[in-house]
């Protein structure tokens, strides 16, 4: 068994503690025991789980595993911690807010013998199965992704990193890209953002991704991919899973410290997040020198 701790108690720290707690039944799940809960704040038990100080958690030898549920930009020096005191790393993405710091830890990952899983819940919903099945073998012509959503909280760091979510979609969907532009519209006072990248897919198709975040914007995504044989202007329905999108995640990741997933498959993995992380940060770049920025 791994003992495991939780790290931040939010949305997705809670759900974790739920899982941990009654994990889907002959999963692999079920090789992780929830130890306690790591929090900046002092809490009450939380399900019935135990708070347990930071470096009690990263000394002890009963703690083989850390999952990572904080805001965006504390995941680095968490990871970091974890990794050097010799643990697992699961990490709710994305994992950094540069390409660089993800680059590090990858590699001290590697230097430990150690799994870092970053959740991709995003490629695990019944929908976005389905549009991946209604992708394939189309030829794309032109592409946008277009998502709205209420303002980010502070701490989650820049709009290309705080929706990799996005991203990964449209590569994992068309392969690798190259950033051709980014900018940035900001009001600060009304706490609205639009951030607008285009791409070129390795086949020379142009793709578009707009993230735009204010108060009273619903969360949704709105997709145009124009192939060569149709037009998709909307995302397919599919029936919801009986498995949650976190669950799935978990077993995902008991899977790789069991070292049942084969090495193509992390190894494709490692490639793909490092890649959104790279597009990221030159999103970043873009739209942070002063030709591109916005209002
Ligand atoms: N909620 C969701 O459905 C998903 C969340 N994620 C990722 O999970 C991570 C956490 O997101 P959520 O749980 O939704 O956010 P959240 O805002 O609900 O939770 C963040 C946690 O960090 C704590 N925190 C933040 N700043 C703090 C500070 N200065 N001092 C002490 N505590 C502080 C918050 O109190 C909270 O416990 C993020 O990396 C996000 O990208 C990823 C996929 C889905
Ligand atoms: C209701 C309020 C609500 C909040 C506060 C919320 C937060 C939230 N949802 C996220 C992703 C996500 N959230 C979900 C799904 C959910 N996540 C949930 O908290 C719930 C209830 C669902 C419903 C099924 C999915 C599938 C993602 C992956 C990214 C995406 O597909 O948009 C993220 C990660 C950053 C991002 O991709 O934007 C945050 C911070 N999501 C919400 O729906």
């Amino acid at each position: 068994m791994f003992g495991t701790v939780v790290v931040g108690v939010g949305t997705a720290g809670r759900v974790r503690i739920r899982d941990l707690l009654s994990p889907l039944p002959s999963s692999a799940a079920e090789k992780m025991t929830i130890k306690g809960f790591v929090s900046r704040r002092p809490l009450e038990e939380q399900q019935g789980v135990k708070q347990i100080a930071l470096e009690e958690a990263l000394g002890s030898e009963d703690i083989q595993v850390a999952i990572v549920c904080t805001e965006n930009m504390s995941h680095e020096e968490y990871i970091r911690k974890f990794l050097e005191a010799g643990k697992h790393v699961c990490v709710e993405y994305p994992m950094s807010l540069s390409y660089a710091a993800a680059k590090e830890l990858w590699e001290l990952a590697e230097q430990k013998g150690k799994v870092l899983h970053e959740e991709h819940i995003e490629l695990l919903t019944a929908d976005y199965k389905q549009l991946k099945k209604d992708v394939a073998g189309k030829s794309l012509q032109e592409g946008t992704l277009h998502f709205t959503g209420g303002p980010v909280p502070s701490g989650f760091g820049f709009m290309a990193f705080s929706g990799i979510a996005r991203l990964t979609w449209l590569v994992d969907l068309f392969g690798e890209l190259t950033v051709t532009s980014g900018s940035m519209v900001e009001d600060r006072e009304k706490q609205y953002m639009k951030m607008t990248a285009q791409f070129l897919t390795q086949e020379q198709r142009q793709l578009t991704w707009i993230e735009e975040r204010g108060p009273g914007l619903g969360r949704m995504k709105n997709i145009n991919f124009r192939f060569d044989s149709c037009t998709m202007d909307r995302l397919p329905e599919a029936p919801r899973e009986p498995v949650g999108l976190f669950m799935q995640d978990l077993n995902l990741f008991g899977q790789k410290l069991l070292g049942q997933v084969p090495p193509e498959q992390l190894q494709a993995e490692r490639r793909r997040v490092l890649h959104c992380l790279q597009l990221a940060d030159r999103i970043q770049q873009l739209c942070q020198s002063p030709a591109h920025s916005g209002v």
